[in-house]
């Protein structure tokens, strides 16, 4: 696997692709947008969405996406609400065959879906795996050491994967557990908004801990619902990503939880923002998943209730802490 298409410059999408780089790959990034490719190929920073951060020179930014799929394996990075409408569009450009990389983290809300299911609706003959973990991707595209979850139904894709992409500062961990790997990145941006507004409203570390906790159980119930195993919350795509997001404000879901933590409004924190914040999108489709499957994720109920509901912080808040007490492991 020589040629990595990378699909979506955003701040991943770029970080995957000096990744790619560092292990030795040929890159060609797709952008969705004419600015960001005059601005990787001219002055080898994208500004808009990894400002900077130096770039390889010799990663390629085309606004041709034909030109990106013609590779030997396809890192998909658009936002997960965007994963359908890019897949649609990449199915008659990929050679039969050509492994994908799912790597946005969420679930789309019209339909409820997992990224694998949505890449199994468009690409149904792919093969496909998910790329999850503790990234922010500011510190990938900058070299520094990062371990993720590379999740595939086929080794021996999972291993020309992980040969293609892997280097002595980014290690995939081999695994075959897709659903937990998805649910497990897709839930922790709710839980780091819960964390978020926790921050912001000053509870201390002992309740953001708690959080990152029980959160972790909301995670393994329905991870485990959907046929996930119970150890790959406990990995890199689980226990990992969810410590890493919920204990920096470099998350962009924990600093949105934040703003929203000290009263400002979800639309004006929204409005100023160029880059996503997966979590608000997300909180919704986990809600209706978790109903779908009889499983109590009350964090994550709650921080629906906040972002689509109107519901008043404080009061959210209180309505948690006044739950029933469980066993610790329920
Ligand atoms: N940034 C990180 O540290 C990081 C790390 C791991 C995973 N991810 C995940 O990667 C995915 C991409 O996020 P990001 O951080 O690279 O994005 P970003 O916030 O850096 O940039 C937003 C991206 O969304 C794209 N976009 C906006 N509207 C679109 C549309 N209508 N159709 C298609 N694309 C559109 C933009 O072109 C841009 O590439 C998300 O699922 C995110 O959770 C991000
Ligand atoms: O900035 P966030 O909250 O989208 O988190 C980025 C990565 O997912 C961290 O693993």
């Amino acid at each position: 696997m020589q040629r990595i298409g990378v699909i979506g410059a955003g701040a991943w999408g770029t970080a995957l692709a000096m990744a790619a780089r560092r292990a030795g790959r040929d890159v060609v990034l797709w952008a969705r947008e004419a600015e960001v490719v005059t601005a990787i190929n001219g002055r080898h920073e994208n500004t808009p969405f990894l400002p900077g951060v130096p770039l390889d020179h010799d990663i390629r930014a085309t606004g041709d996406l034909a030109e990106a799929a013609q590779a030997d394996a396809v890192l998909l990075v658009t936002p997960a609400q965007h994963i359908r409408a890019t897949t649609s569009r990449l199915k008659p450009l990929l050679a039969s065959g050509t492994p994908v990389v799912l790597c946005a983290k969420g679930i789309e809300i019209a339909t409820g879906s997992l990224m694998t299911e949505v890449a199994a609706g468009e690409l149904p003959d792919t093969p496909v795996a998910v790329l999850s973990g503790p990234t922010f991707a500011a510190e990938v595209a900058r070299g520094l050491p990062t371990a993720v979850t590379l999740a595939c139904r086929d080794a021996q894709v999972s291993q020309r994967l992980a040969q293609a992409l892997g280097s002595l500062t980014f290690r995939p961990y081999a695994s075959d557990d897709l659903v937990g790997a998805e649910i497990g990145g897709a839930v922790k941006n709710v839980l780091a908004i819960a964390c978020g507004i926790v921050a912001g409203r000053a509870l201390g570390d002992n309740a953001r801990a708690a959080l990152i906790t029980r959160g972790l159980a909301e995670i393994a119930r329905l991870g485990q619902s959907l046929g996930a195993r119970p150890e790959t919350f406990m990995g890199l795509s689980g226990l990992g990503d969810l410590t890493l997001t919920c204990g920096s404000l470099q998350s962009r879901n924990m600093s949105l939880g934040h703003a929203l933590g000290q009263g400002q409004p979800l639309a004006t924190i929204l409005a100023g923002r160029t880059s996503v914040a997966e979590g608000v999108y997300t909180a919704e489709a986990v809600v209706r998943l978790a109903a779908r499957c009889q499983v109590d994720m009350p964090i994550c109920q709650a921080v629906d209730a906040i972002l689509n509901h109107g519901a008043d912080v404080n009061a959210t808040i209180q309505s948690l802490l006044s739950r029933p007490l469980k066993p610790e492991g329920a």
